[in-house]
């Protein structure tokens, strides 16, 4: 049966009329104004309900990235719905110029993450504080004076001395005809050093110091529940499985090992035997001289700044290092070249009969091929190959207006696919080359320090902004001078028939930071300096 026309009584009325022409140019408008809002997000790939582009994200979150951003994304940008969190991914490095250099205060937050939040006294720390007044000023005490440029100076002889006791290990095993995991002797150093500058300690401090950042960043790193679910269920979630024993466990442990520190240095401050050495000494002596700007350093607030300092500053230095010795290893005309330029400016200082380990800071000032390959390493193995993440306190109009990113938008700032962005490095950016940072290369200049010098952003180890890096300058000599003490002392060798060109292919660990995921062993060979 074919249906009816309606009968003439049956027709609408001018009323009804109007309501459905009224209702028709509103839902005509509403998919106009919504197309048009939509489509001033940035690129997104299908998502699935709940978990959005979270199933798109495997064990090393960079690298998915990095996949997913070839194959979707528009401007260096993407925009994906990580369980709860909304997330623009940065991929290019004129995308992150951009970010950097227009919208640097709206992104200036971080998201709130509550098993970081737990270990950092109530994000009392710098790293994980959102943005506002505690962050600024803490802020600013570590970078006045903790990690001033005079405090790194006045921190050499304990880098040196470490230095000396890295050969010495290192020259144990090459007498002993010994391999070594270069992880363990890379961390035992980093770990030894900050051990030193934070406590004015070593030995048995270092010691527990090293069992307790061994796998600390495991517990806030990678996407967790709270990535995920809502508050209550996360925690939950962590209760169930465990998580939340272990990270309460840790920071009764942490908080245990600080409060003993503290007690030992108020002891020797007040009979008289207190130094300003040390970065509990400084932090004790600014409360009682009230020189911290207005800032109230707690008992609690002290030990986070100092546990804040430690965690930032052991593994990715350690990494850096790690990663500089693969690709030296795996690139013998580097090695050569870079151990003929140590050997040679340390001989040029007129010192022949140096101590190892004793290399001063104005010679490694010299050392400008050394300095490339550490910007080479950085630039294909950032440590923190997604930074930390920030979050947005604004709406931005980034591209020049073309994307709108609502407020409280995680960033994720791919370091790892900016140092391999074609159009920032050429055609060979997977080459490990460090003459492409000396004169006359392509990247004469481009520094590590995130748009320092001129502004540029392709290469951003330490992030850039106002959240930057404060520990950059205390960083790169602790690994220069460490690189150059194992490259003047020694000749590195392989183990078990691994050949240079099988490590070249090699991935990172799963975690916050990215070690290579097997760990190198070498044999070093001692070689005697004329
Ligand atoms: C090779 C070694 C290091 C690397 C690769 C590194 C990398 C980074 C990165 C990527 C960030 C986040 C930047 C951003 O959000 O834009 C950061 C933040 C931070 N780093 Fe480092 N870092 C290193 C060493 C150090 C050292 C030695 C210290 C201190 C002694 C330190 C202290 C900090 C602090 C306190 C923050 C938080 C800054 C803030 O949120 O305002 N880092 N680091």
């Amino acid at each position: 049966m074919t249906p009816s026309l309606p009968s003439s009584e049956e027709k609408m009325s001018p009323f009804m009329l109007a309501i459905a022409g009224a209702a028709l140019l509103l839902g005509f408008l509403y998919l106009v104004k919504n197309h048009r809002s939509s489509s001033k997000l940035p690129p997104s790939p299908p998502s699935l309900p709940l978990v959005g582009h979270l199933h798109l994200i495997g064990d090393l979150p960079h690298r998915s990235l990095h996949a997913l951003h070839l194959r979707y994304g528009i401007g260096g940008l993407l925009l994906l719905q990580l369980g709860r969190r909304r997330t623009l991914v940065v991929s290019t490095a004129s995308a992150a110029a951009d970010v950097f250099r227009n919208h640097d205060l709206a992104f200036s937050s971080r998201p709130h993450h509550a098993a970081a939040h737990k270990q950092t006294y109530g994000s009392r720390n710098i790293s994980f504080a959102p943005y506002g007044d505690h962050w600024r000023r803490a802020r600013k005490v570590a970078v006045v004076h903790l990690l001033s440029p005079r405090r790194v100076e006045a921190s050499a002889s304990a880098r040196r001395a470490e230095a000396a006791a890295l050969v010495a290990r290192a020259r144990r095993a090459a007498m002993a005809g010994e391999s070594l995991v270069v992880r363990d002797l890379l961390y035992g150093y980093t770990n030894a050093v900050v051990t030193r500058v934070a406590f004015g300690a070593a030995g048995t401090t270092a010691e527990r110091l090293r069992q307790l950042t061994a796998h600390s960043a495991t517990l806030v790193a990678g996407f967790q529940a709270d990535d995920v679910l809502p508050d209550a269920a996360a925690r939950v979630f962590r209760w169930v499985t465990g998580l939340e024993k272990k990270i309460d466990k840790k920071v009764h442990d942490w908080d245990k090992f600080l409060s003993e520190i503290m007690v030992e240095h108020k002891e020797k401050t007040e009979h008289g035997q207190g130094g300003d050495g040390d970065f509990m000494d400084v932090l004790l002596k600014l409360r009682q001289e009230e020189g911290s700007d207005g800032f109230e350093l707690t008992d609690d607030g002290i030990k986070a700044i100092a546990k804040d300092m430690i965690a930032a500053a052991t593994d990715t230095t350690a990494v850096a290092m790690e990663w500089a010795m693969v690709e030296l290893i795996s690139n013998p005309r580097v090695m050569s070249n870079v151990q003929d330029e140590v050997i040679t400016r340390v001989a040029v200082a007129g010192d022949g009969e140096q101590q190892p380990g004793n290399i001063t800071d104005a010679e490694l000032s010299r050392m400008g091929y050394l300095r490339a390959v550490v910007k080479e390493t950085f630039r294909l193995h950032p440590p923190l190959p997604l930074l930390l993440p920030r979050e947005s306190m604004s709406a931005a109009a980034v591209r020049g207006g073309r994307y709108q990113i609502p407020a409280r938008t995680t960033l994720m700032v791919n370091a790892w696919a900016i140092g391999r962005d074609p159009a920032a490095w050429g055609d060979a950016a997977e080459e490990f080359r460090p003459e492409r940072f000396l004169a006359g290369g392509e990247a004469e200049g481009v520094d590590p320090r995130g748009g320092g010098g001129g502004g540029d952003y392709r290469l951003l180890p330490f992030g850039a902004g106002r959240r930057v890096c404060p520990g950059i300058g205390f960083a790169l000599p602790v690994v220069e001078l460490a690189l150059a003490s194992l490259l003047r002392h020694f000749d590195w060798e392989l183990t078990g028939g691994v050949r240079p060109a099988d490590l070249v292919d090699m991935v990172e660990a799963t975690g916050l930071s990215a070690p290579p995921r097997v760990p190198l062993v070498l044999v070093p060979k001692w070689k005697a300096l004329a």
